[in-house]
């Protein structure tokens, strides 16, 4: 049994709150974990720490020796991927072989291309005319934001962490990490590579515990936090909006989605079903990326659901331990639960149910474990709240379409605006329809195809700002102009 401490100052200690909770695991419903929680006390030293950071050795650092830090903690971060595997499946219930090929190879890849682009990165410089004719020059300076709050949620801890901490050390800040509840071990295990590569006392600390009137609550409207940047559900950044009210803190916000995938008639079929079932099925839908909607062309409709089904009743559920598994379990019972009252209320609302809809059977382990069936739906009509909610699990609910304007108006129906795929052969008519798509990122013929220099984010309540690329270094630091009289 693991007990998961603070990492505060450099060191693993114990919560001063005296308070734990418990951690179980996805796969088979077993207590994994204590966990020690994090409250003000806690929290105050965590953010000092971090404060003082910025004064000491990290605060005076030159920018290219940070940036070979951070290249070396990419690599030590490479050298103990079986032990971070490890920890990501065990919390999360994820197969082996997504924590491998995705989760754990990004958490390095987010160290390391901040770090090279931050080193390779030039400034900007304006010279101006001035009435006496001698002019001005004007240079745009970029000094670290300060003490970064992360709050990061447990579809994808890891990566999701890491996507914001990278940029964040890169820029020069320090960072106070609040990984969620349900996902502790990897934010907790990173503090050991940091410190087995030299990173200064202070510039990582990671608290654990809750949103409300916990650790992540104390942590946002902490007033010695200079910025905050929170992937999660749409609610819960509304509420961080708000707690980051006082005292005028920067937020950036990845946050929920109902995204679309539009397959048209004259798609690849094959890669159709390929894209849609990593898009509605990876991570048992538990993507803030995912698909939820799928609309399909007529000529091609009946083709498309009947081979997604046979797809989706071909996944062999079972968590890490499951030799073969392709789909794992929900993060926990409770989240299981709500995906399964949205199952209730598609039944209710006369969905035709194509594939699933309930939850399984095992004879082994698994039957203590948060799974769920992989379903699909059709037959809604396009307001009810299985189209139009978020419900963040292995689901989705297929409708047909006829013209390009009309699926447009239907993907863009909805008040989230994070991701879409289209499927077509035509390239004038990805061109035509991605244009007109809401949402921050489209794919074409792909899914989660990332190339981390560009922006990242969504529109509509998908969230606040980008990251990514220059969009990261853009949040992470604080501009100033100095503008000489020459
Ligand atoms: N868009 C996305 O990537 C994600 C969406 N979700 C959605 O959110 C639903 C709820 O899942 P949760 O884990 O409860 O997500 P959540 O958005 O409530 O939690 C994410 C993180 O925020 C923290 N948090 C919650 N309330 C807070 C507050 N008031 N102040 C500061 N920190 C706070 C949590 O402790 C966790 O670290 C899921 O059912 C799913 O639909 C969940 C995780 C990721
Ligand atoms: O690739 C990224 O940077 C982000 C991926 C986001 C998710 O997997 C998520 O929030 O579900």
């Amino acid at each position: 049994m693991k007990t998961h401490q603070l990492f505060i100052d450099g060191a693993y200690v114990d919560a001063r709150s005296g308070r734990m909770f418990d951690k179980f695991s996805p796969s088979t419903g077993e207590k994994i974990a204590t966990v020690h929680e994090a409250l003000a006390e806690d929290v105050d030293l965590a953010v000092n720490a971090a404060a003082n950071a910025l004064k000491g050795e990290w605060g005076k650092m030159p920018k290219a020796v940070r940036c070979d830090l951070l290249m070396e903690l990419a690599n030590a971060i490479a050298a103990r991927t079986p032990d971070f595997i490890e920890a990501e499946v065990a919390d999360t219930g994820h197969t082996r072989h997504f924590a491998e090929k995705v989760e754990i190879p990004r958490g390095a890849a987010n160290f390391r291309i901040f770090a090279e682009m931050l080193k390779h990165t030039g400034g900007e410089f304006y010279q101006m005319d001035t009435p006496d004719g001698t002019g001005a020059a004007n240079l745009e300076l970029h000094r670290p934001k300060g003490v970064i709050g992360v709050i990061s949620p447990w579809n994808a801890p890891f990566l999701l962490m890491t996507w914001k901490v990278g940029p964040a050390l890169a820029c020069g800040n320090t960072v106070v990490v609040k990984p969620s509840e349900e996902s502790p071990a990897t934010a907790t295990l990173l503090g050991e590579v940091m410190n087995s590569v030299g990173i200064p006392k202070g510039v990582y600390n990671v608290i654990h515990g809750f949103g409300p009137a916990s650790a992540g609550e104390l942590l946002t409207q902490h007033p010695k936090v200079n910025g905050i940047t929170f992937t999660g559900e749409t609610r819960t950044g509304e509420a961080i909006m708000k707690q980051a009210a006082v005292g005028l803190r920067d937020v950036s916000f990845e946050l929920g989605g109902k995204n679309p995938a539009i397959i048209f008639a004259d798609a690849d079929m094959d890669k159709a079903i390929e894209v849609t079932m990593r898009s509605v099925f990876a991570n048992t839908g538990q993507v803030c990326l995912g698909t939820e909607r799928v609309y399909v062309q007529r000529p091609v409709f009946d083709e498309y659901v009947s081979r997604l089904k046979a797809g989706a009743e071909g996944l062999k559920q079972g968590g890490p331990e499951t030799p073969g598994a392709t789909i794992g379990p929900l993060i926990s019972d409770e989240h299981r639960q709500k995906v399964l009252s949205y199952y209730a209320k598609a039944r209710e609302l006369g969905a035709t149910v194509v594939t699933g809809g309930g939850v399984p059977e095992f004879d082994d382990a698994r039957q203590g474990g948060f799974f769920v069936e992989p379903t699909i739906w059709t037959g809604l009509p396009e307001d009810s709240a299985i189209v139009k909610e978020e419900i963040f699990g292995p689901c989705c609910h297929i409708t047909p379409f006829d013209t390009e304007e009309e699926v447009i108006a239907m993907a863009n129906d909805t008040t989230y605006g994070l991701s879409a795929t289209i499927l077509t052969e035509n390239l004038s008519r990805a061109h035509r329809v991605g244009g007109q798509i809401e949402a921050g990122l489209v794919w074409v013929n792909s899914w989660f195809l990332r190339d981390l220099r560009t922006s990242f984010g969504g529109s509509k309540s998908s969230g606040i700002g980008r990251e990514g690329g220059v969009h990261s270094l853009e949040f992470y630091t604080e501009r100033s102009n100095l503008c000489i009289k020459l």
